[in-house]
């Protein structure tokens, strides 16, 4: 995801074209003087076979974005696509299908069944919507992922890494167009969480997929190719080729300028700031 200036990235491979659009994306919660403006005018374009992350303040409209990019939730105006479809005024049964068949989810609970074994976990939405998995492909994730020994286990005989990975490959099985990861290692200890970061860096590099992930952690968000900053409902800034250093810089700015509005009417500034 970027905006069009940043597919032509410097140090980055030539864009290969837009996963998903969106242009004028507003949202809006509740009515009258209740209501919450969570996105506001959002023009954005996620970049196909790149890895974008999404940060900013808590409230700032990151998970509304994605819902709204994914088709999880509807719009106030603006129009999303997916790909060269306009998903904004789909159906829900149409929208359903479309979820189903051309986007994977990774959400921070792994979401596993628990009766099921890591395999008929991966397949099972493939199942649910009459697909034959590419026998190919589905090896290669789950090579790519490391499950192979683990494929007959049930969530509750793998670590939370295992069945992190297990979600990840679930994501990728059916080949989407576009995975969209809400705090993925959130859950996880450090060494897990780097793992699945790791892996979905490869889903890009080595399975050419594009991914999009929520992220409040600044280490998780360096694995990324380009961050979209969000603030207040916009996007406020974009960076690429982050590190974990960069990163939480750019954050720490958002919490001068909170601190700022927190402040009384005419109380000094932050030290250094003037
Ligand atoms: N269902 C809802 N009803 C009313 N307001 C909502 C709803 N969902 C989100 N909001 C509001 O919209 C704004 C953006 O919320 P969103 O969850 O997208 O932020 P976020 O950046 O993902 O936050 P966090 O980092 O805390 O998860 C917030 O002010 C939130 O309170």
């Amino acid at each position: 995801m970027s905006t069009p200036a940043a597919q032509h990235a410097p140090g980055l491979a030539p864009a290969d074209g837009v996963a998903a659009r969106a242009r004028g994306l507003t949202k809006a919660y509740g009515s009258g003087e209740t209501t919450v403006l969570a996105l506001d005018s959002v023009d954005v374009d996620v970049v196909r076979g790149r890895f974008t992350a999404v940060m900013g303040p808590s409230g700032s409209g990151k998970s509304t974005l994605m819902h709204c990019l994914a088709g999880l939730d509807t719009v106030s105006a603006g129009q999303v696509w997916l790909g060269d479809t306009e998903i904004t005024g789909l159906k829900d049964r149409e929208l359903t299908r479309l979820r189903r068949d051309r986007i994977g989810f990774m959400f921070q609970s792994f979401n596993l069944i628990p009766t099921l074994n890591a395999l008929e976990n991966i397949t099972l939405p493939m199942d649910i919507a009459g697909h034959k998995p590419d026998g190919k492909w589905l090896d290669r994730v789950i090579d790519t992922l490391g499950l192979r020994d683990r494929l007959r286990h049930r969530p509750s005989q793998l670590s939370g890494g295992q069945q992190q990975r297990v979600a990840c490959a679930r994501a990728l099985a059916s080949r989407p167009e576009l995975i969209f990861a809400d705090e993925p290692t959130g859950n996880l200890d450090s060494r897990a969480g780097l793992e699945v970061l790791g892996f979905l860096r490869e889903a890009v590099d080595r399975l050419g997929q594009t991914v999009v992930m929520v992220t409040h952690d600044p280490g998780a968000a360096a694995h990324s190719d380009l961050v979209l900053f969000l603030g207040d409902g916009r996007i406020v800034d974009e960076m690429r080729q982050p590190t974990a250093e960069t990163v939480l810089e750019r954050m720490k700015r958002f919490d001068v300028i909170r601190g700022r509005s927190e402040d009384p009417p005419g109380s000094p500034g932050p030290p250094g700031e003037s």
